[in-house]
């Protein structure tokens, strides 16, 4: 088995006397996709916020392909390759979907443009663009301004963006919240198709249980802050612990 590419260990926060995370040691391997699920104020967003890096642990460790991110800023952990996705707030409102993602690819890309003329690096710029304009299937609205977009297409774009950057490391944090039905399907696709590369890691904080099913293939579930359960998501989803504190208080297909 390949190296854990992102490892919590005994990761705890406090908000003065109250434990939001605790004590949760979990490895995480290329090629798959694991859905954090639990009752609201389980820590599930918080224990996004301590991977990226939104906030700081009391106590435990970040490692990144086994090195250790606990203390470093977002941005730092952003180019050792953690992208996470931000409901909206990584959008130019103003700048059309292509330059979106052109500005995102040039991000990435950091100064080995430098290298080529003005021409070709535009030209390179383009292309890569378009790569990811097609494969969240946005070519048609590439010259939109993003503030222009339906819902679902911003999110879309969103994960254009994300793909610009070429994280190992994916975050989405209930992507299709809010979204009608008939975008749903895409963003899903999407997501799907990020784990067919077998390099990619993925996390989803989820309550949508249809998506759970359809995205999965491993679950892990928080419950005041800790482990409750992790494993193959039949597995969990028939515990009985499961059933007992997340079924039975928020139920199917909450939100
Ligand atoms: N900055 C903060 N200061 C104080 N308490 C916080 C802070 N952030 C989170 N909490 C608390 O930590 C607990 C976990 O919250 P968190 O948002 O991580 O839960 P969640 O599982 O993501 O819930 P939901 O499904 O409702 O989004 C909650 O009790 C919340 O009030």
């Amino acid at each position: 088995m390949s190296q854990p590419s992102l490892v919590t260990e005994n990761l705890t926060i406090r908000f003065g006397g109250h434990v939001a995370v605790n004590a949760v040691s979990c490895a995480f391997n290329p090629g798959e996709l694991t859905v954090i699920v639990g009752p609201n104020g389980a820590g599930k967003t918080t224990y996004f916020n301590l991977i990226s890096g939104q906030l700081t642990a009391s106590e435990g460790r970040v490692l990144k392909g086994g090195e250790d991110i606990t203390r470093l800023a977002p941005s730092a952990r952003s180019h050792r390759g953690i992208g996470r996705a931000f409901q909206l707030t990584n959008l130019f409102p103003a700048l059309t979907v292509l330059e979106n993602i052109r500005l995102a690819v040039q991000a990435r890309s950091g100064h080995g443009w430098r290298f080529f003329s003005p021409a070709s690096r535009l030209g390179a710029l383009k292309q890569e663009a378009d790569q990811f304009l097609q494969a969240t299937k946005l070519s048609d609205k590439a010259h939109m301004a993003a503030a222009e977009l339906p819902h679902g297409d911003q999110r879309k774009l969103e994960v254009a963006l994300l793909m610009a950057m070429e994280p190992d490391i994916y975050m989405f944090d209930e992507p299709t919240a809010g979204m009608s039905l008939d975008h749903t399907p895409d963003v899903l696709n999407l997501i799907a198709t990020l784990k067919e590369d077998k390099t990619k890691t993925i996390l989803l904080v989820e309550h949508k249980m249809s998506v759970v099913r359809a995205l999965a293939d491993r679950i892990i579930v928080l419950h005041n802050g800790e482990l409750l359960a992790d494993g193959p998501p039949d597995e969990v989803m028939q515990s009985q612990i499961v059933r007992d504190v997340y079924l039975g208080s928020s139920g199917e297909d909450a939100a």
